[in-house]
This record gives structure tokens, C-alpha cells and sequence, in this order.
């Protein structure tokens, strides 16, 4: 089986092709932005004829959830809406199938019970608002195509918030983090193995949440992070109303797995997640 990875210098893509580069049963190979830009229709094309791939894992995006507001959309839109569009549409030429991964943030999380598979959206953000807009051009050009919400990922290689509170704890003994919004964290590793799970259960299609189980507050996160570090932190609990972001979120994102058991099976809880991380950087001296 032939895997193409976009964005594969992002975190997931870079996750990705470390766990499944060697193994026997695929060949992988990944495209960083300089080597495929997927807002670029002509290049999306030729790649795609050129290496006819059985499944691409669309990993590229505009992730500044931010910046996106502040920019007016354009770059996000580019990318995860025309990108989407571009990769959806030569997959379906190619008779390639596409997982394109998604996000938590199409939901508003007004929801306090989570939210299913077949929930309504309702993005808060234009970041939210491209990607739900790239699962639609997705679902409607590649029949033979998967959306995959996930939430609050992070992986050894890249910014993300576990890699911030390390930082910050080099410099400062005392950190506000907020305890209102609710999701779950998850493992690119972990992610990555579901991941590879549904590449070889052919049969699921549609869309698919995959997280690692259990949830938890930015604050509770981030007092696991000090507690698996070994840091001495002070984490002070705050409200989301105390930090004023460009881009508003939801309050609880908290991804439902309803279709787990199609042979897709949950991923482990987030604390296991977590261990993993530090496993994995302690492993490759990234970390005391
Ligand atoms: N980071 C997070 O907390 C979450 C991410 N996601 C989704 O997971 C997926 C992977 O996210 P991450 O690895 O964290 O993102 P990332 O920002 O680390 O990686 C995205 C990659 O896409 C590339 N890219 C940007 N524009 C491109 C273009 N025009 N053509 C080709 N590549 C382009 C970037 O260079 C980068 O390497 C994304 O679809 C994201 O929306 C979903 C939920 C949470």
C-alpha cells in the first residue's frame, strides 16, 4: 500500500513518518510545503499522477488559529479550504483514498454532553470555519474519503502547549493557565497508530472522532505536565474571559468516539498519552 503524507514537517506528518517509514506492509513517503504545496492545483495534480497513491494522509494546514483571524482568512482559506479541495479532487481522480484530519474546533462546545460524529458544527473561529469547509470539499469530491476530528494535539516535534509549559518553567516559577475550557489532549504518536489502524480498515468512511480518551482542562493539563516533568510549578487556575485572544474557543470540545468500534478501537487515555511523551523525549534526550 503507497501512503503520501502532506504537510509532513508539521507535527502529526513528522510523527507519522518516523512510526511508519520501514514498515513492510506500506511504503510512505512525505512532502514538506517547500515540495508540495497543496494551494497549488497544478503541482497537487502532477504529484498525484506521478506517484498514484493508494491513501493520502492530508495533514497539511494552516494551524495559527490566531493569526488566522488577523489576516482576514486569506492564507487559512488557501489552504485548508482550495488545499482541501485540490488534494479531495486528484484523489478522486487517482482512485486514491483521503484522510483528511481535522478538528474539535468546528464545534462551538456549548454542548456540555460532547459532541458525536453527527453533530451539528457551528465553528467560533475562521480556523474552525476553513477546516469544516475543507471536510465538506472533502466529503463531497473524494467518495473514498475519511474526515478525522481530533483535539489539542501534540507531538515531540513542534510547538504545542506541552512543549510551552516546559519552556516556561526554564524561566518562571509561578503561570496562569486557564480551567474553563475542557478537551482532550492527544499524543501525535497515539493519534498516529489510530491513524494507521483506519488506513487498513478500508470499510470506514465518512467522518471519525479519534482522541485520546478522557479530557481535562488547560489547567489540569498543564499540572500533569509539571507533575510527569518533576517541576516544581505554581499553576494558578484562570478564566478564558482573563486572556483575550484574537480567536474565541470552545468552552468544551470534548470529542464523542461513537464509531470505535468499527475496527478503529479508542486511543488510550490522555495520562497515557502524556507518559508516552516524556518517555519518547526522555528516550531521545529531549527531556531530564
Ligand atoms: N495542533 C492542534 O492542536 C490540532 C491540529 N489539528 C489538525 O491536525 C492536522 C495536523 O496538525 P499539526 O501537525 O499540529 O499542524 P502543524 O502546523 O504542525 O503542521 C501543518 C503543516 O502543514 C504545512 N502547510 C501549511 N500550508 C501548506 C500548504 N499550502 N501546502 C502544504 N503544506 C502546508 C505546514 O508547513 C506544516 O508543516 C491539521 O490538519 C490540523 O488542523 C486538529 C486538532 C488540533
Amino acid at each position: 500500500m503507497k501512503i503520501l503524507v502532506n504537510g509532513a514537517n508539521g507535527q502529526l506528518g513528522q510523527s507519522i513518518i518516523q512510526d511508519w517509514s520501514g514498515l513492510e506492509e506500506i511504503s510512505v513517503k512525505g512532502f514538506s510545503r517547500l515540495e508540495w504545496d497543496i494551494a497549488n492545483t497544478e503541482q497537487t495534480i502532477h504529484i498525484m499522477n506521478e506517484e498514484k497513491p493508494d491513501v493520502v494522509i492530508h495533514c497539511a494546514a494552516y494551524t495559527k488559529v490566531d493569526e488566522a483571524e488577523g489576516t482576514g482568512g486569506y492564507s487559512s482559506y488557501q489552504v485548508n479550504v482550495e488545499g482541501a479541495r485540490n488534494v479531495a479532487s486528484a484523489c478522486q481522480r487517482v482512485g486514491a483514498r483521503m484522510v483528511y484530519v481535522s478538528t474539535d474546533y468546528v464545534f462551538d462546545g456549548n454542548q456540555s454532553s460532547g459532541y458525536t460524529e453527527s453533530a451539528p458544527t457551528n465553528p467560533l473561529n475562521w480556523y474552525g470555519q476553513t477546516k469544516r469547509l475543507g471536510e465538506l470539499w472533502t466529503l463531497a469530491l473524494c467518495k473514498n474519503s475519511v474526515v478525522v476530528r481530533t483535539s489539542w494535539l501534540y507531538g515531540i516535534d513542534g510547538a504545542n502547549f506541552v512543549w510551552t509549559m516546559l519552556n516556561l518553567a526554564k524561566k518562571q516559577n509561578m503561570l496562569y493557565v486557564v480551567d474553563d475550557q475542557y478537551g482532550s489532549p492527544t499524543y501525535t504518536r497515539d493519534l498516529g497508530d489510530g491513524l494507521y489502524r483506519l488506513v487498513h480498515t478500508p470499510q470506514v468512511k465518512g467522518i471519525v472522532h479519534m482522541s485520546n480518551v478522557g479530557g481535562c482542562t488547560w489547567y489540569h493539563f498543564a499540572k500533569k505536565i509539571f507533575s510527569f516533568a518533576d517541576l516544581e510549578m505554581q499553576v494558578v487556575p484562570v478564566e478564558t474571559k482573563e486572556f483575550i485572544r484574537p480567536a474565541q474557543r470552545p468552552i468544551n470540545s470534548n470529542l464523542i468516539h461513537s464509531r470505535s468500534g468499527e475496527g478503529i478501537d479508542y486511543l488510550p487515555h490522555w495520562t497515557k498519552g502524556l507518559a508516552r511523551f516524556f518517555l519518547d523525549g526522555r528516550e531521545r534526550g529531549l527531556l531530564d
